[in-house]
């Protein structure tokens, strides 16, 4: 079984995903993390973010690999764990443009629909695009101030500034950020993270199918 759990930005997708694997006893998988990940690897070879041939010759030659803990994912790239260089505000800058890359995207996908179910998968488009097959789909929202006020809790920077920089965020990646007709849509803004696991378990079975 995959239960996808899409949303916008800061909306609760990872801690929420977290939790409710954790109920389940599965992995969680952050996708988001993988386009991240691909972001690094172009700053980090000076491409052009909107290459996306020169981005998947990197991807290929330095293959990037999401390790699903429960904890949380990691991303290692070739020996390195590179998941604490992947949350900044120049990566969410980047990230974006990376992001809108169909052939990114193709690459990303193939990576999630190798993995091997039972597991819960946040994103974007988890549910629309990637695993449309799911059973069940729950799809995120909370206003942009209550969103920039739970990511200032993370980032040294103000609440007008992170807002300002979520709607940018949500323009940029609304190509690929609908929910999917079948899912769930929880505005968590009136919720405690708690409050949201729960939201999702009590539409679950209590024990996960294998398949
Ligand atoms: N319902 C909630 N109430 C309060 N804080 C929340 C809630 N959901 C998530 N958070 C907190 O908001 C921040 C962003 O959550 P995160 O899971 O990283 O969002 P996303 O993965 O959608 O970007 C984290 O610090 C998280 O603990
Ligand atoms: N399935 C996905 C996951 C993320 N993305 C894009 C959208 C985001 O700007 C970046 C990073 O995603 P991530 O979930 O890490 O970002 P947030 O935690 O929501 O701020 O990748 C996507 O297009 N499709």
């Amino acid at each position: 079984m995959i239960v996808t759990i899409d949303g916008v930005a800061a909306s609760g997708k990872s801690s929420v995903a977290s939790g409710v694997a954790r109920a389940l006893q599965v992995p969680y998988i952050s996708s988001g993390l993988l386009y991240r990940g691909a972001t690094l690897l172009g700053l980090q070879a000076g491409l052009d973010l909107h290459d996306a041939r020169a981005l998947l010759v990197t991807l290929q030659a330095q293959p990037l690999r999401l390790e699903p803990l429960a904890e949380g994912n990691r991303v290692w790239h070739a020996e390195q764990d590179v998941t604490e260089q992947l949350h900044s505000t120049r990566m969410d800058r980047g990230v974006s443009v990376v992001a809108a890359l169909p052939e990114v995207r193709a690459w990303v996908d193939a990576q999630l629909r190798a993995l091997e179910a039972p597991f819960v998968a946040e994103g974007r488009d988890m549910g629309t695009n990637v695993f449309p097959q799911a059973p069940a789909k729950f799809y995120l929202t909370a206003s942009p101030r209550i969103r920039a006020e739970r990511r200032a809790r993370e980032r040294p920077e103000d609440v007008p500034a992170i807002e300002a920089a979520l709607i940018l965020r949500d323009q940029l990646d609304a190509a690929q950020s609908a929910p999917a007709t079948d899912a769930v849509v929880i505005d968590t803004g009136p919720l405690t993270l708690e409050g949201v696991i729960e939201a999702i378990l009590a539409h679950l079975p209590a024990r996960v199918p294998s398949a």
